[in-house]
């Protein structure tokens, strides 16, 4: 275990770290991070040995560092220092097996069967079994860092210091290391502490983070508490985006480029222009919308200009229609990455458009529905799960404004119950239960937003965004309805 007590100290007379304090526990992965020159290196020196602190104390396993012989401490400690000079006349095996030295007796005796092992595994966990004979001067940047980490490895210290492990490194080979480094703390209760400059790499793989500023303790603490917006904003003195990662429990850091060249104005809802043809309706702008969708291209959250709802017939059915439709959208010319899209077996022509613009802002919606197998939703329980033709209600809004989270969440409630409201206001049934239908099996909802503009935090029915968007919705479903109904 480490034990750092209000180390301060530096190079010279003026402290570079500035008073710090943190422990870190066997089986334990934890990281270093902070601005260039805000003082990891130097940090991480203290713990090893190399410099001396002007005030404050290190102990490892409770012995103060500086009761340690150096051989002791190479047994206990093993380092990845940021620029390492290698003798570049040795292999890659030699290398590697200067990891062992601290176990041998003198500098003469020969490697043991366990050096051995030891040193094959740490080439292999490292992938350069493969130029273990090559001379050091023949490998890429990336290849010498794999080996000078195989040397610490092999060195099978309890302690594993690194300083900026995965420079050099490929993105694969960064989470090799990176899981290796895990699966070791976990196996062999190995505690790492490591310098690491890619803030998502430090927020998955660390337990805890200590953020550094002009050598000073901006927090320390578990990654999703270290890696707040605005913490992160004021030390790096760059915008930046945190959203929770798509897979794993952990924050996902996203840079933002300091010019936007989002070419929206005010009049972004009037920049849509709206094609029709017996196949689809397309709706397209000349920039970007954050969207958030049930669409069949385009689900999730991403980013579209181009919105395409799609007629099809009754009866159609495609074994993966994500990929019929990606298809159908090259026959049309049109950029698959760039485009959200619905299909809907309705009659476009049914279609309904309303806006609702003011001051306080700027909603556009349109709708498409067919409701043949309209849904009592309380009642779904007792139909049969056999698949349904696409039947469906789109709905398409565009909102000129910024746009949380939270707000695309409440949003997708608003709409839905804008829509049932008027299902029940037309007087639309289930036809096997003869109860209000809530809406069609498949229907679809998209939320577009300029992200530029009025920003809006919340969405629910009586918020500011909320009204609108609940009346926009609420018209057009009823007027693509009753269109729907006049015709039949
Ligand atoms: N050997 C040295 N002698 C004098 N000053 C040094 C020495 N090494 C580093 N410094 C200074 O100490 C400060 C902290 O450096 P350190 O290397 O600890 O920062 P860092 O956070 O690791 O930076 P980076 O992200 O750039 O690697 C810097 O201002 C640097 O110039």
């Amino acid at each position: 275990m480490i034990h750092i007590q209000r180390i301060s100290g530096g190079y010279g007379k003026e402290p570079i770290v500035k008073d710090i304090s943190f422990h870190v526990n066997a089986g334990e992965i934890f990281s270093i991070v902070g601005p260039n020159g805000s003082g990891k290196s130097t940090l991480l020196k203290f713990i090893y040995g190399a410099l001396e602190p002007m005030t404050g104390e290190v102990n490892i396993d409770q012995r103060s560092l500086s009761s340690y012989s150096q051989k002791e401490l190479a047994r206990k400690i093993a380092v990845l220092p940021q620029h390492t000079e290698t003798a570049f006349s040795f292999t890659v095996r030699e290398v590697v097996e200067l990891g062992r030295y601290p176990h041998q007796k003198g500098w003469f005796s020969t490697n043991t069967k366990n050096d051995e092992d030891m040193v094959q595994h740490a080439m292999k966990d490292t992938g350069v079994e493969a130029f273990a004979h090559l001379p050091m001067d023949m490998l890429s940047g990336g290849e010498k860092q794999r080996v000078l980490l195989a040397r610490a490895l092999a060195q099978e210290a309890d302690i594993l210091l690194l300083d900026e492990p995965t420079n050099h490194l490929d993105i694969s080979f960064q989470i090799s290391l990176l899981d290796t480094l895990k699966k070791w703390t976990l196996d062999k209760k190995l505690t790492v502490v490591a310098v690491l400059h890619d803030l998502n790499m430090a927020a998955m793989y660390s337990d805890r983070v200590l953020l550094l500023k002009d050598g000073t303790e901006q927090a320390i603490d578990k990654p999703a508490y270290v890696m707040e917006k605005e913490k992160l904003e004021d030390v790096y003195h760059t915008q930046l985006y945190r959203r929770e990662h798509p897979s794993v429990p952990s924050p996902l850091i996203s840079l933002v480029p300091s010019e936007n060249d989002h070419s929206f104005t005010s009049d972004a809802i009037d920049q849509l222009s709206i094609h029709e043809n017996k196949d689809h309706t397309l709706i397209s702008s000349p920039d970007y919308w954050k969207t958030l969708s049930s669409a069949v291209i385009g689900a999730g959250f991403g980013w579209h200009r181009l919105f395409i709802n799609r007629h099809v017939d009754k009866s159609y059915y495609a074994e993966h229609p994500e990929e019929e439709f990606s298809h159908y959208l090259q026959t049309q010319q049109l950029d698959v990455a760039d485009t959200a899209g619905m299909m809907t077996a309705a009659r476009l022509e049914d279609g309904a458009a309303a806006r609702l613009t003011d001051a306080e802002g700027d909603v556009f919606v349109y709708a498409t529905a067919g409701v043949a197998n309209a849904v009592d939703a309380s009642r779904a329980y007792k139909k049969s799960s056999s698949p349904v033709s696409v039947g469906t209600i789109n709905i398409w809004i565009f909102i000129h404004g910024t746009l949380t989270e939270a707000a695309y969440a409440q949003l997708m409630m608003t709409a839905t119950e804008a829509k049932v409201k008027a299902l029940f206001d037309k007087n639309i049934k289930d036809p096997d239960t003869e109860t209000t239908a809530t809406g069609t099996s498949t229907d679809s909802v998209l939320i577009a937003a300029s992200q530029q503009g009025s920003k809006y935090d919340y969405g629910g029915t009586i918020s500011v965004l909320g009204k609108k968007t609940a009346k926009a919705v609420y018209d057009a479903v009823c007027q693509t309805l009753d269109n729907y109904i006049c015709r039949k």
